[in-house]
């Protein structure tokens, strides 16, 4: 039987209405939650994902804002920025678009951020908070999107082996922190390109979750038979059939896996639109705690 597809993208629709509720209340209040976006150079992926954030926001009725920046810009040009957004009032959220030009470090520009306004998760002072269960931080927005679509497919955590393929501070790291938590009770290996006879970890796994960047890695073979899916990658590769001569891919070979497990995320239309749908509602909770609600 072919597995159950988790549509992130129907899910993401769903918290956006809920958000959009908590901002309206906030409003009444004379609070606007509000999201600024850094963009520094022309890379066109990021240009889209930033200009989706801001589209996001406002139709949530939060106020959306995108700061672009030129490729040359210097870091202590960007962390000048960071400071006046960090001591904006207005501004409850603020997110460097990832990756930055190579003359800035990007772990001196995260550690800028107020932890209190760093929606995105990836400041020392969250990451912390996540790794320790504290729920006054942020956590990542893929992997607490990824923890939204579990729940809500209603996969149950608890004791089950699962195995993370990749070991990014955005998403392998951090998902492996919020499965072990107490509550969710997961066991977790995180597997990643130095790991011997992955798919030997893979084929005992209830539970995938592949974020290593190359394109349909985990082939149907790696999977145990009822296995749940995510498919966190996103890998453009050519594909001549398609007008603009590109196709978006995962980390998983779809059509194969899908055979194989129990459910899976498509890529695109899974973990991405959550992503989207989770920096909402680290922005709103921003805004909320700022109002001391
Ligand atoms: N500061 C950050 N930078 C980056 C992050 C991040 O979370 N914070 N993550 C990625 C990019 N990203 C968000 O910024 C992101 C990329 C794609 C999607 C998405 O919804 N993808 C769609 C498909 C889009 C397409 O067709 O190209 C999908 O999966 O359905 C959401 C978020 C790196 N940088």
């Amino acid at each position: 039987m072919e597995a159950r597809l988790l549509d992130g993208a129907a899910l993401a629709r769903r918290v956006r209405e809920r958000v959009a509720g908590e901002v309206a209340e906030l409003k009444a209040r004379g609070v606007t939650p509000g999201l600024s976006v850094v963009l520094v150079g022309d890379d066109p992926a990021s240009a889209v994902y930033v200009h989706h954030k801001t589209k996001d926001c406002q139709e949530v009725g939060m106020r959306g804002e995108q700061i672009r920046m030129p490729a040359s810009t210097s870091q202590d040009e960007l962390l000048a920025v960071v400071d006046r957004l960090n001591g904006d009032p207005a501004v409850h959220g603020i997110l460097v678009q990832m990756p930055v030009p190579k003359q800035i470090d990007p772990a001196a520009v995260i550690a800028r951020i107020a932890p209190e306004k760093d929606v995105d998760g990836f400041h020392p002072v969250n990451v912390g908070k996540t790794y320790i269960g504290e729920d006054s931080g942020f956590a990542p927005c893929t992997p607490a999107g990824v923890m939204v679509m579990l729940r809500e497919a209603g996969v149950d955590l608890r004791g089950a082996e699962v195995v993370i393929i990749g070991r990014s501070n955005i998403v392998g790291k951090p998902m492996a922190a919020l499965l072990v938590q107490p509550g969710v009770d997961a066991t977790v290996t995180v597997c990643h390109s130095r790991t011997r006879d992955l798919a030997a970890h893979t084929r005992r796994a209830d539970v995938i979750v592949a974020a290593i960047g190359r394109a349909r890695f985990v082939t149907g073979d790696m999977v145990k038979p009822g296995a749940v899916v995510i498919d966190v990658g996103m890998n453009r590769i050519d594909d001549p059939t398609t007008k603009s001569g590109t196709r978006l891919v995962g980390d998983v070979d779809f059509e194969a896996v899908r055979q194989v497990a129990s459910a899976i995320t498509p890529v695109p239309g899974g973990v991405g639109p959550m992503t989207r749908a989770m920096l909402l509602e680290n922005t709103v909770r921003a805004a909320r705690r700022a109002a001391g609600a």
